[in-house]
């Protein structure tokens, strides 16, 4: 049976105005943020919402603040209806969803273009790397930043990635003002910087971090698969598949992880893929270790035709 309608807000004093009224009530809430085109691994989030908190909030909004003008922001999935359908079928389903037109429209207390080109033009001369968000002159100049944490694997290849997801998931966390956040261990190093944040700048909200869900073949569930040409989606499962090979001589003490990054690295470009990088790293420093002693987490980014893929396994020796 279909849950109830969930209310959807796309007005931001609208969204706190219901937030504020449900904890007056004494309720607690749980925020699920994604970018929309929602599959399994997003419902896993929301059904492990509802075992902590008694009202959900998914947003779904696709942030031009994480994107650089030369990724895929133009071509990110979307399905609005069918979303609303899938949050449906969870029981329970979903309180609200916050399905904001654009988070940086600040009317007329915004500082408009004119800052904006100029704050564009410094960093042209600087890091030289802008965000679409930059791109399109909206007059936001304010941005979060997990420094260390966000440096590696992710950071180094999407150069405006965290300080966009931080910075939007600030704006989240202040708008809907939530108990709980959900995010997926999929995007791990995502989840660390989020923790991180969260710890360091006092929010109080607790961040929940769950498991990455998969297709039955074992292709970590990610919106963009469905960009993946029926050849490319199979040449992808070299990700999984070598990812585990390796956790596998892992755990009968094969620790040196120069030979472990080898051999994913050989199994995918031999598989017809492109990689972005393959880095075993320290669970919660993200630093990259030499030999696995303890709690590591093995983190790839591939490229499959015009689709980058990213997956992990934990491995605990
Ligand atoms: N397979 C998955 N298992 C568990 N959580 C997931 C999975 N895929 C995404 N999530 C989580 O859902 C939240 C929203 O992610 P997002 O909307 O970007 O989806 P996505 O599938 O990761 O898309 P993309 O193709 O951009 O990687 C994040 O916290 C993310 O980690
Ligand atoms: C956390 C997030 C919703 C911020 O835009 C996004 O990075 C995502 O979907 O993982
Ligand atoms: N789940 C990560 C969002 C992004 O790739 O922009």
């Amino acid at each position: 049976m279909e849950a109830k309608e969930p209310l959807i807000i796309r007005d931001k004093s609208q969204m706190r105005q219901w937030s504020r009224s449900m904890r007056a009530q004494g309720k607690t809430i749980g925020l699920v943020p994604t970018m929309g085109y929602l599959h399994e691994g997003h419902l896993s989030l929301l059904r492990e919402a509802h075992k902590q908190t008694h009202l959900t909030v998914v947003s779904i909004y696709v942030n031009p603040g994480q994107f650089t003008p030369s990724e895929d922001l133009s071509t990110y999935p979307s399905d609005f209806h069918g979303d609303i359908k899938k949050l449906m079928s969870v029981p329970g389903g979903v309180d609200v969803v916050f399905h904001p037109h654009n988070l940086y429209d600040y009317g007329s207390s915004g500082c408009g273009d004119g800052v904006e080109r100029e704050v564009r033009r410094e960093k042209e001369g600087g890091e030289g790397v802008v965000s679409c968000l930059e791109e399109r002159g909206l007059g936001h100049e304010t941005w979060v930043r997990v420094e260390r944490l966000e440096k590696g694997m992710c950071g180094k290849s999407r150069p405006v990635f965290f300080r966009g997801v931080a910075t939007v998931v600030s704006k989240l966390f202040n708008i809907v003002d939530p108990d709980f956040a959900f995010f997926g261990k999929k995007d791990y190093q995502q989840w660390r910087i989020i923790r991180r944040m969260v710890r360091d700048l006092d929010f109080s909200i607790e961040v929940i971090g769950v498991e990455m869900v998969r297709d039955d073949d074992g292709l970590a569930m990610s919106s963009r698969n469905v960009h993946l040409s029926p050849e490319d989606r199979k040449k992808a499962l070299s990700i999984n598949q070598s990812l585990s090979k390796a956790k596998c001589a892992a755990e009968k003490g094969l620790v040196n992880c120069t030979v472990l990054k080898n051999s994913v690295t050989i199994a995918i470009l031999e598989a017809g893929g492109r990689i972005d990088y393959a880095e075993i790293v320290d669970q919660e420093s993200l630093e990259a270790v030499d030999e696995i002693k303890g709690a590591v987490v093995f983190c790839v980014a591939a490229w499959f035709g015009k689709v980058r893929l990213i997956d992990n396994l934990e491995i605990n020796v």
